[in-house]
């Protein structure tokens, strides 16, 4: 069982999120520098506003008006212009850390091994593909400059309130206007220090809450996979669901998984909603303390009313990022939490791998031997045991033995989709575990029982080995096939989309177009499974014609169901509870009057039937 590796540091995932994000650094720097920009000029209207009631009004100072209007337009021009570019950075650097995780993840999808496709639930990685990757997107680009708005909101307007005429805002104020007095404190004095408790009060609710979200987090979004799991099940296997009328149960499922997230939901919304009551409540109630403070000092004379507007539009500037704050944070925890699965399935490694150089397998002429071979799916449930089989080149062998024998995990072994755990399998001499797995799969073809099409066009399904080969090449194999004929009379013939799954063909010219595809790849090896539902007699006859001329010339392993195949093997291997225990040809089986000539009388029956 393949299980994902348990969590890492917070800050490590924030590490292994910034190499997404350095491809594009210019544009990011670009876009929080012109984010910082536009709360300098939001943090420029204060200071304005005060002077045109305290220089223009109250002063009677009409001639600052026109320079304080020309002013005012230009900071406004500039906000647009910069929020522009931090929009349009944004949305573009977004949309390229999603491309370029989903393309690595689905690149490293495409390296792992059958068994992790086995192990992990299509729903669940289709999740950390959508939902994971947009969560970190947003984390990459709003939230960090939401973030930066805040820090420099803050920061700047702290120091503006604290730092008196040495401050940004009281110098550039003077170099522009005259705006009188505003030394409101000095630093480090008992309110400094009583500002900054008040900071570090506001941060502890979200430090708490930020440890109890992110788990939460997780649990969401594990829920929401195992609700896109179900989901893409019974879409895609309606027919089912319909044949044994589950539509209401699968219905209540559904709303039960759907449940689920609601009531994570509700526990997340608790979180937050106590982190952002306590926060307001210190934040606010701060603030007011603050305002009394500056309300006396008007009423003393030390200040003006322009300076207590000032102060007002402020202190309403400095109150955003602590009101988007547990916003801000529990957005940082949903995309921790995102990032987690992300790099969880970006650090599962494949089980088969080639060995370091290991060469490519040279044209085979097609003889395979399994020389004892033991195998377990698990490593616990023995599947094979000490299998030993030799087929010389242009062969047909048939396998043969009951439902569950180990006649498929051959043919997977074969394929390499999984390693033995002992002895040997090798094709032309070559160890298949020390060539290059591609050069192994490149040279067998296969067709399976329910031959799988994709939703794309026939030809396409034809060529999907051979992406390269032309029209007549497909053509020919359709021909070959017994499917040009069927398909030429389709609507638009070799161009028409087969749907999903290729539901719009019957079986019978599902498996043709599959035989099709494998004689176009021309392999020297080929792997059959035999379908066990019976066809109509004339797709029957189709189907074998053409199966008969895909295997003319090649080594041709069958997992055979039926009568006519088993007899016209080369040679039939027994297979049963994972072990060979008879090998040779029809008449010699049936004159031992073993296990095969039980089978076969079983099989003849059947079919008789
Ligand atoms: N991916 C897997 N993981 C774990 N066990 C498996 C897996 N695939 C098959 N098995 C087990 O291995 C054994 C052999 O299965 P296999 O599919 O090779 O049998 P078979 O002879 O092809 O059967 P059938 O004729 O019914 O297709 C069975 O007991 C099965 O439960």
């Amino acid at each position: 069982m393949h299980q994902y590796k348990r969590e890492a540091s917070s800050a490590f995932q924030i590490t292994r999120l910034l190499v997404f994000v350095r491809p594009y650094w210019m544009q990011l720097l670009s876009a929080l520098l012109a984010t910082a920009l536009v709360s300098a000029v939001l943090l420029q209207y204060p200071a304005l506003v005060g002077s045109l009631i305290d220089t223009i009004i109250v002063g009677r100072q009409f001639a600052s008006l026109v320079p304080t209007a020309i002013f005012l337009s230009g900071l406004i021009v500039a906000q647009a212009l910069l929020s522009f570019w931090q929009q349009y950075c944004n949305t573009i650097i977004g949309e390229r850390i999603v491309v370029d995780l989903r393309i690595q993840l689905y690149r490293h999808l495409q390296r792992l091994s059958l068994s992790f496709f086995q192990d992990h639930p299509t729903g669940d990685l289709l999740s950390r593909l959508t939902n994971d990757v947009m969560l970190v997107r947003e984390a990459a680009t709003t939230t960090l400059m939401n973030f930066v708005s805040s820090l420099f909101l803050l920061l700047i307007g702290i120091t503006v309130i604290l730092a008196g005429p040495e401050s940004l805002l009281g110098r550039l104020s003077q170099l522009h206007l005259t705006l009188p007095k505003a030394h409101v404190f000095s630093l480090w004095n008992p309110t400094t220090m009583w500002v900054l408790l008040l900071l570090l009060l506001l941060t502890l609710p979200f430090l708490i809450s930020g440890l109890i979200l992110r788990p939460l987090m997780k649990q969401q979004q594990e829920a929401l996979g195992e609700t896109i799991n179900v989901l893409e099940e019974t879409i895609s296997n309606q027919k089912i669901v319909k044949a044994f009328s589950r539509e209401a149960d699968e219905c209540r499922h559904y709303e039960g998984l759907a449940g689920l997230q609601v009531n994570i939901a509700r526990r997340r919304a608790w979180v937050i909603g106590l982190a952002n009551t306590l926060s307001i409540l210190l934040g606010f109630g701060g603030i007011g303390c603050f305002l009394w403070f500056v309300g006396n000092a008007v009423i003393a004379g030390n200040l003006t009313i322009g300076d207590l507007v000032m102060t007002l539009i402020l202190l309403f500037l400095l109150s955003q990022p602590f009101a988007s704050a547990s916003n801000l944070y529990s957005r940082l925890q949903m995309a921790l939490g995102a990032a987690e699965r992300i790099f969880a399935l970006l650090d599962q490694e494949p089980d088969i791998k080639d060995i370091p150089n290991a060469p490519s397998l040279p044209r085979i002429e097609g003889q395979i031997c399994f020389s004892h071979v033991h195998f377990s799916y698990d490593g616990q449930k023995p599947v094979l045991c000490d299998v030993s089989l030799e087929v010389e080149p242009g062969q047909m062998v048939a396998l043969v033995g009951p439902s569950g024998a180990g006649k498929t995990t051959i043919a997977n072994l074969l394929l390499r989709f999984f390693d033995i755990q002992e002895g040997k399998i090798s094709i032309d001499g070559h160890d298949i575990s020390r060539v290059q797995m591609e050069s192994v799969r490149r040279q067998i073809g296969i067709v399976l029982q329910e031959p799988v099409l994709f939703s794309t066009t026939v030809r396409e399904n034809i060529a999907y080995g051979e992406p390269e080969a032309s029209l007549e090449e497909v053509q020919a194999m359709a021909l070959a096939a017994n499917a040009h004929h069927f398909i030429e009379q389709l609507p638009q013939g070799y161009d028409t989309p087969v749907g999903e799954r290729g539901v719009k063909l019957s079986v019978g010219q599902r498996q043709r177009i599959a035989i099709a595809r494998a004689l176009l790849r021309n392999p020297r090896l080929l792997i059959l499974d035999e379908a066990t539902s019976s066809l109509d007699s004339e797709n029957e006859r189709l189907v074998q014609e053409a199966f008969a001329r895909l295997m003319k010339g090649r080594t041709t392993l069958v997992i055979a169901h039926r009568l006519s195949t088993i007899e016209h093997a080369d040679k039939i291997i027994v297979l049963e509870r994972g072990r060979v225990i008879e090998q040779g040809t029809h008449e010699s089986l049936l004159a031992r009057q073993g296990r095969y000539s039980q089978l076969y009388t079983t099989l003849f029956r059947e079919q008789e039937a």
